[in-house]
């Protein structure tokens, strides 16, 4: 596929990146090169791969806690979650995602890009079985919230929290769940804005804990 198209990487991807923004280059233009044709990006994509997925992507990153083990439902093309490993090589990540080819999209970048913080698991969420201790969990563009909670939750540790990145409708996404949050014991749903006066698309995040007392 030919790169013409793709957007220019925007000049605030070298300080969210850091040290990182090699590898951060390289997936870019992996996904760029060959995300329509594995049908992981639409064809309208390539003008606002860096705006609308890469760094919309990375503002996550600081808001996980070093060292520990996340999770990411349904990573797809990798977004979050690969992007978030190329940046936070200090965290774990369980990159988890049903399809099968969607798996092997993501295993072939974790070889190219050495990412030995990366496990990608294949399968449901809700089919995890024994993982349901992961100290946060991540997801982006898998479902409304109150269908979202049941498959990221149970994932968590007591104490673990879920950092869902959400768009407009946010917050009355998480009045429409609170019933099915109440049932899984997720408290202090909320929405949070990253990115304000750094980037031109900020991202949305709903945040929350798992209490089980
Ligand atoms: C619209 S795509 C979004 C992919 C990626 N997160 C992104 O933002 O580009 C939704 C992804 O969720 C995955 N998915 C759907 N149901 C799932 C489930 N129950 N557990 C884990 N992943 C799921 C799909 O296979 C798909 O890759």
């Amino acid at each position: 596929m030919s790169l013409d198209s793709l957007e220019t990487e925007p000049a605030i991807a070298e300080s969210l990146f850091a040290e990182q923004i090699e590898p951060a280059r390289t997936f870019t233009h992996q996904l760029a090169q060959h995300g329509e044709e594995l049908g992981l990006i639409g064809p309208l994509e390539l003008p606002r791969l860096w705006t609308r997925h890469i760094l919309n992507s990375v503002l996550v990153a600081p808001l996980l806690v070093t060292g520990a083990r996340v999770g990411d439902v349904g990573t797809g093309a990798g977004l979050p979650g690969l992007v978030l490993a190329i940046a936070r090589p200090d965290v774990e990540f369980f990159l988890i995602e049903p399809m099968e080819r969607r798996v092997d999209w993501l295993l072939s970048q974790q070889r190219l890009l050495g990412l030995d913080n990366v496990t990608v698991l294949r399968g449901r969420a809700e089919d995890m079985d024994g993982i349901d201790d992961l100290d946060q969990v991540t997801a982006r563009a898998v479902s409304a919230l109150s269908k979202l909670l049941p498959l990221t939750a149970p994932l968590l540790r007591d104490g673990g929290e879920l950092v869902l990145m959400k768009g407009a409708n946010a917050a009355k996404e998480i009045v429409a769940a609170e019933k099915v949050a109440r049932k899984l014991k997720v408290t202090d749903l909320r929405v949070e804005v990253l990115g304000e006066g750094v980037v031109e698309e900020t991202t949305r995040v709903v945040r929350g804990c798992v209490r089980s007392a």
